[in-house]
C-alpha cells in the first residue's frame, strides 16, 4: 500500500561515514532533542570499506512543537542544522529528506513500452513516490501513453550525426522540469559521456540480462546461443562505460530450451519491468547508497 507522508515532518535521514562507535547515538541523540520519532532506522558496517551507512526515518511529532515548523523547508532546513554538528563530528556524508516532496523523473523509452508503462502505472496509484514530468523518446510509439496519463511527451529523434543536438534538448528538458532524476526505460541510444558526468549517480537503466553478462545490445539472442536456464534484468547507474554502472537491482525466472530469442525477450520483459520499478522506487526513498562501484540497498 502506498505510504502518505506529511511535508516536512516526515523526513528521511542518510549518512555514510567512516565506521567508528557512537554514530547511531549521536544521531538518535539529535533526533531526541529535536523531537522526532524514529520510525524506522536501518544500517550497514561495511567490513569491506570500514564504512557505516545509515538511513532513518523519522517523524516530527505535534504541530510546530517548541515553536518549530513541523512542515514545509524551514522544517527541513531547521533539521539539516540540528544534525550538522553530527555530521561534521564523524566526517559523514550525509542528508535529510522530506518524504513528501516527490522525486521527479523524466522517463526515456525506445519501442519497448513495458517498463515504461509498469513505472507510470505504479506512479499513478502511489506505489513509487514521484512525478513524470516528461516522457522523451526517439520514436513517437508513446505518445498516445503518455497523453492518457495528461504527461508531456516530447519525440527527439536521434541519429548518429544529430545525437549532440538530441542531448541539448535533452538538457533543455532537464532543466525546465526541474527533473532530479532519469529513468531509461529501455531506451536504446548510448548517452554521452559528458551527460553521464553530469547525471552521475542520477540516470537509472534496465538491461535486459543479467549483467555482468550479456553485455550490449542484443542480450536475448547471446543468453539463446549460450544455452542459459535463467533470464534476467539489471537496473542500473548509468556511466560513461556501456552497461558496467552500479547495480541497484536485479530479478530473473527460469527458461529452457524450447524458447527463441524472441520468446526470450517476451519472457523477460516481466522481470525487467519490476526490476526497474524497484529500483527507480528505492532510489526514489532513499535507500540506495552509492560507493564507487558497488551499492547499499536499503530496502
Ligand atoms: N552512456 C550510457 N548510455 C546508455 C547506457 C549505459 O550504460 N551507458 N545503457 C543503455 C541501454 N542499453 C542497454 O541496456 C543499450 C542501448 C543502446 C545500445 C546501442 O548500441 N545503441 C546504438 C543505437 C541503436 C539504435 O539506434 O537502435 C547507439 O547508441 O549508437 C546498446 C546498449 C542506454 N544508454
Amino acid at each position: 500500500m502506498p505510504v502518505t507522508a506529511e511535508p516536512g515532518r516526515d523526513v528521511v535521514l542518510t549518512l555514510s561515514s567512516p565506521d567508528r562507535p557512537g554514530i547511531v547515538h549521536a544521531v538518535s541523540g539529535v533526533a531526541l532533542e529535536q523531537g522526532l520519532t524514529i520510525t524506522d532506522s536501518q544500517q550497514f558496517a561495511d567490513p569491506s570499506s570500514g564504512e557505516f551507512h545509515l538511513r532513518m526515518e523519522l517523524r516530527r511529532d505535534g504541530d510546530g512543537a517548541q515553536g518549530r515548523p513541523a512542515t514545509g523547508p524551514a522544517g527541513i532546513a531547521d533539521l539539516r542544522a540540528a544534525f550538522a554538528p553530527v555530521g561534521e563530528r564523524f566526517g559523514a556524508q550525509w542528508d535529510v529528506h522530506d518524504r513528501a516532496e516527490p522525486h521527479r523523473v523524466l522517463v526515456m523509452v525506445s519501442r519497448m513500452g513495458h517498463c515504461l508503462n509498469d513505472l507510470l502505472f505504479r506512479a499513478r496509484n502511489g506505489q513509487i513516490p514521484i512525478t513524470v514530468p516528461a516522457i522523451v523518446s526517439n520514436h513517437e510509439d508513446f505518445a498516445d501513453l503518455a497523453a492518457w496519463h495528461g504527461i508531456p511527451f516530447h519525440h527527439v529523434p536521434v541519429t548518429r550525426d544529430t545525437k549532440p543536438q538530441a542531448e541539448q534538448r535533452l538538457r533543455e528538458l532537464l532543466a525546465k522540469h526541474d527533473v532530479d532524476t532519469i529513468a531509461l526505460a529501455r531506451y536504446m541510444q548510448v548517452l554521452s559521456p559528458q551527460l553521464c558526468a553530469d547525471m552521475s549517480g542520477r540516470i537509472i537503466n534496465i538491461h535486459h540480462s543479467l549483467l555482468p553478462s550479456f553485455k550490449g545490445a542484443r542480450p536475448y539472442t547471446q543468453a539463446h546461443d549460450r544455452g542459459v536456464k535463467v533470464i534476467g534484468a539489471t537496473a542500473h547507474y548509468v556511466t560513461a562505460d556501456l552497461d558496467e554502472g552500479p547495480i541497484i537491482e536485479q530479478d530473473f525466472r527460469r527458461v529452457d530450451h524450447r524458447l527463441t530469442p524472441e520468446q526470450l525477450a517476451q519472457a523477460g520483459q516481466e522481470v525487467e519491468a519490476a526490476a526497474f520499478s524497484r529500483a527507480v522506487r528505492w532510489h526514489a526513498e532513499h535507500r540506495v547508497v552509492l560507493r564507487g562501484g558497488r551499492t547499499v540497498v536499503f530496502n
